[in-house]
């Protein structure tokens, strides 16, 4: 299989910031001598990914990283949205955002999501990190982030922030990476097939990867610190939202009432942050956003088909048996649902050990 040779010019993928503050920073954290002594490989967008801690990062990503596990501190208060790419993140940040300012739902012409896309209002770490080096904590108190639980601040364990983690089935999540991908490439970078994404995703070498490891790294934090770190499959979600949405506000210490005014009220939020409204709402049509290290992305990049299964209209039947047996071998181990019929008949909620 032909691999696509990816120019010098991708490299430009996720670097994000000021390019002398940068280098200055990266001086001082010496995170340069860091990088060339990492393993790497050539990378999905950008010219190259390495392995740092057992995970797979851009270079402007590991430099974000390296600034966030030496200079972030999470308060008590602060809510970490993490998950691995294309497993429902917006989704998540409109939920989270709508939770956490539900307000806004009673006051719909000022919902800030009718002007603004969920990435706008919910900072990514370490994007942030690697454009504000000096100071790489985000105002808000809403937050996210792709990084692996065992490569986070310790900050973001030891302040006992409130830490949600959204998991989705790999088959879906690598097609709509690589349709992402593919949509995002500068014009100098030849497109990834299928097939080496497929090849690649399977290795783990994807960005954040290997997705296994990742979402195992978060389940456990899950089963050892539920009170800490919430766990939910994208799924789950689908099939029951308003149920996990009630779940999800009471994780938060913000739980909706439970007469039928707050009945009503979840039902809304529930229906403001479904695909089929945000993906029809005129700033996620048309609009667009600096973010992920590029000058400008367009808001309905995010936004594509929003289901569940759609893997099975683009991977050969070999890929799927392959990445279900992966997964079954990684995570039925560890009692953690898969995505066969038979782990979808049981109850939407994860099993503790
Ligand atoms: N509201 C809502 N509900 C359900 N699904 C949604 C929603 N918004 C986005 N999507 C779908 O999520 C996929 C994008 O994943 P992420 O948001 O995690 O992408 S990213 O990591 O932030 O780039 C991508 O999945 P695919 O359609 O399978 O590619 C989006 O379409």
């Amino acid at each position: 299989m032909a691999i696509p040779s990816l120019t010098q010019n991708s490299s430009s993928y996720i670097e994000g910031g000021d390019e002398q503050t940068l280098f200055n920073k990266e001086k001082e954290d010496g995170s340069d001598q860091i990088l060339s002594v990492l393993p790497r490989e050539r990378g999905w967008l950008s010219e190259h990914i390495h392995l740092y801690q057992g995970f797979w990062y851009s270079t402007g990503v590991l430099k974000g990283l390296l600034i966030l596990q030496k200079h972030f501190w999470a308060k008590p208060s602060d809510i970490l949205l993490a998950t691995y790419p294309k497993s429902g993140t917006t989704w998540l940040k409109a939920l989270l955002f709508t939770i956490t300012n539900r307000t806004c739902i009673s006051h719909p012409n000022q919902n800030p999501l009718l002007t603004a896309n969920p990435h706008e209002l919910v900072p990514m770490l370490e994007s942030y990190a690697a454009a504000n080096p000096v100071n790489p904590k985000p105002p808000n108190s809403l937050m996210h982030t792709h990084i692996p639980y065992t490569s986070l601040p310790e900050s973001t364990k030891s302040s006992g922030c409130h830490i949600v983690y959204v998991y989705r089935d790999p088959k879906d999540v690598l097609v709509s990476c690589w349709h992402f991908v593919n949509m995002l490439k500068p014009e100098a970078v030849p497109r990834i097939s299928l097939a080496e994404a497929f090849e690649k995703f399977s290795k783990g070498v994807s960005p954040y990867g290997p997705y296994w490891n990742h979402v195992l790294g978060y389940w456990k934090a899950s089963i050892e610190w539920p009170e800490r770190v919430f766990f939910i499959r994208y799924e789950d979600l689908k099939k029951e939202p308003c149920f996990h949405t009630k779940r999800l506000a009471e994780f938060l210490g913000m739980p909706f009432t439970t007469d039928k005014e707050g009945e009503s009220l979840v039902s809304k939020v529930v229906e403001f942050c479904s695909f089929k409204n945000l993906s029809n709402l005129d700033v996620n049509k048309t609009g667009s956003h600096s973010g992920f290290g590029f000058p400008v992305i367009e808001n309905k990049i995010f936004f594509r088909e929003g289901r569940v299964g759609d893997s099975q209209n683009y991977l050969e039947r070999e890929m799927m048996d392959h990445l279900d047996q992966v997964t079954e071998e990684k995570f039925k181990k560890f009692h953690l649902k898969t995505f066969s019929q038979e782990d979808d008949e049981k109850s939407e909620v994860p099993i503790a050990l």
